[in-house]
């Protein structure tokens, strides 16, 4: 038994989805192959339960001000499980969604794991399956580190398929999922320590946005160890966790360790081999501009190609691929310049364009003038809680493109959008400070700075 597509996707995450979506609406022949649960790593461990997570730190945070806004109340307690329980009826919502536009749109949900055997061919549940075109969204796995006693963390997926809320938490690693898991475990109540090697977490940010989250974590938590690299976990016999790091020092008493170090491509057990299909030195697809790879009529889309891992990017070029190659768009291709993005911390970080420290690298200091001011949010500004935000804008040359957008601070996730669009279009200094603020807002910091 053997079928044959016009457009097949190994992997029904972000970019997969996507791709085979508008394939189909654009009248090709299309389906879509999924080991695990349709939507991929942002619906089910990823975006979606990590920002209802979020939200519910955000109420508890919410409930520690609330008595400077004259509520009197009393929290009895806060369940772990109802809050999984109903993120997870959440989510199997959005997979129903999915078979549904699934359904609408003409396009086979195959359920099994792929592998390639030939470069026109796949095999799954040991059916072989033609397409004319095959596009590989594997999307990627989280890391686990080499190092003794390793086995006994869990990384972000079992972050996720936790049932119970952990006394004492350590979170290593400095990227995104580090700096967010923390931020939730903390809000919620656990003792939380955030562990990184350097300096700072989010290195490659604008250093005041940094600076900002770590006068945060300062004041507010979780508790970060600058310079600490485990070198060692000890279980002990009461279950607890024995952390020992590289400059001797430990900490004890651990009943929850998460790795978030990092992913790798989910690339290396599809036998892409028999392909020919190139990857680099970490397992990342090589493509163009195009999402082709040296293979004729195999693409690649989203965090297997090395490309920024994030789901609106998987999206938007598994979308314009299907454009591409069946709506006769033949230079549709993705833009990567200026992608923005956010940090779920506690407050929000949005970030898109250069950073000061890279403007200056591309354009030369002489050419970047940097516009900045801080200020005490009015949410938090009649709470003793007086807390920090920080707004920035990187300017260059004399007519003051904006070439960088900075900030961190509540609702700045929701602010970036409409900015980003501003600054994608190639606005000035000038074109924002024509813009007549919203008041009152922190939004309004960026039309008004001096
Ligand atoms: C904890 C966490 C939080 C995140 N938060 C955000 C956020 O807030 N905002 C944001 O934009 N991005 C976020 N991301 C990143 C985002 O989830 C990814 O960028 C996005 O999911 C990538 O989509 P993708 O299609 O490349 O891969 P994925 O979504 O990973 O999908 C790949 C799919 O392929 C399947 N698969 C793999 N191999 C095979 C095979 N051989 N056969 C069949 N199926 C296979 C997998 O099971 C998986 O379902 C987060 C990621 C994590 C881990
Ligand atoms: N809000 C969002 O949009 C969002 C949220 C989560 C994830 N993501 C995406 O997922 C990607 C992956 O996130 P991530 O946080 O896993 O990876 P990351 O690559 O961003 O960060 C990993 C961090 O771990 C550190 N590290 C590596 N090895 C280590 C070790 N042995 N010990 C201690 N620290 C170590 C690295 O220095 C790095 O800072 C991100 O780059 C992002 O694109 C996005």
């Amino acid at each position: 038994m053997s079928r044959h597509y016009d457009y097949l996707a190994i992997g029904a995450g972000s970019g997969g989805i996507a791709s085979a979506n508008r394939a189909a609406i654009r009248g090709a022949k299309a389906a879509v192959i999924e080991a695990k649960a349709v939507g991929g790593t942002c619906v089910n461990v990823g975006c979606v339960p990590k920002k209802v997570m979020w939200y519910g730190a955000h109420i508890a945070e919410a409930i520690k001000y609330s008595p400077s806004y004259g509520f009197e109340l009393e929290q009895k307690g806060f369940d772990w499980a109802t809050m999984v329980k109903n993120r997870e009826a959440y989510i199997e919502r959005i997979h129903g969604g999915y078979h549904r536009g699934f359904q609408g749109n003409g396009v086979e949900f195959i359920e099994g794991f792929a592998k390639f055997v030939d470069h026109k061919t796949v095999e799954v549940n040991g059916e072989k399956i033609t397409a004319d075109h095959i596009t590989v969204a594997t999307g990627g796995r989280p890391l686990i580190p080499e190092i003794p006693g390793a086995e006994h963390g869990i990384d972000s997926d079992g972050f996720f398929a936790l049932n119970e809320q952990p006394k004492k938490a350590a979170v290593i690693g400095a990227g995104y999922i580090a700096v967010e898991i923390a931020g939730v475990f903390h809000a919620l109540g656990t003792d939380t320590h955030l562990m990184v090697r350097r300096d700072r977490p989010l290195r490659s940010f604008d250093k005041d946005i940094t600076d900002g989250l770590l006068e945060r974590m300062k004041q507010d938590g979780p508790e970060l160890h600058t310079e600490t690299t485990v070198r060692e976990v000890v279980k002990q016999d009461d279950g607890t966790l024995t952390l020992h790091f590289e400059n001797d020092q430990s900490m004890e008493g651990v009943d929850c360790l998460v790795w978030a170090i990092g992913r790798v491509p989910s690339t290396d057990k599809i036998n892409l081999e028999c392909t020919g299909v190139e990857v680099d030195s970490e397992g990342f697809i090589n493509v163009d501009k195009f999402q082709n790879t040296n293979v004729q009529g195999i693409y690649a889309v989203g965090d297997n190609t090395g490309a920024a891992a994030l789901t609106p990017v998987a999206i938007k070029a598994g979308r314009l691929l299907a454009e591409r190659l069946f709506n006769n768009m033949p230079n549709a291709h993705m833009d990567f310049e200026n992608i923005p993005t956010v940090v779920f911390s506690h407050p929000t970080i949005g970030t898109v364009g250069l950073s000061e420290e890279d403007a200056k690298l591309k354009f030369g200091e002489d050419n970047i003038t940097v516009y900045k001011s801080s200020f005490a949010a009015m949410y938090n500004a009649v709470t003793p809680h007086r807390a920090l935000s920080y707004f920035k804008l990187v300017c260059q040359g004399k007519e003051e493109k904006v070439v960088g957008i900075h900030g961190i601070g509540e609702g700045m996730d929701e602010i970036l959008q409409g900015f980003a669009v501003a600054l994608k279009m190639g606005a000035t200094k000038a074109d924002l400070d024509s813009t007549v603020a919203l008041h009152p807002t922190s939004a309004e910091e960026f039309v008004t700075l001096r």
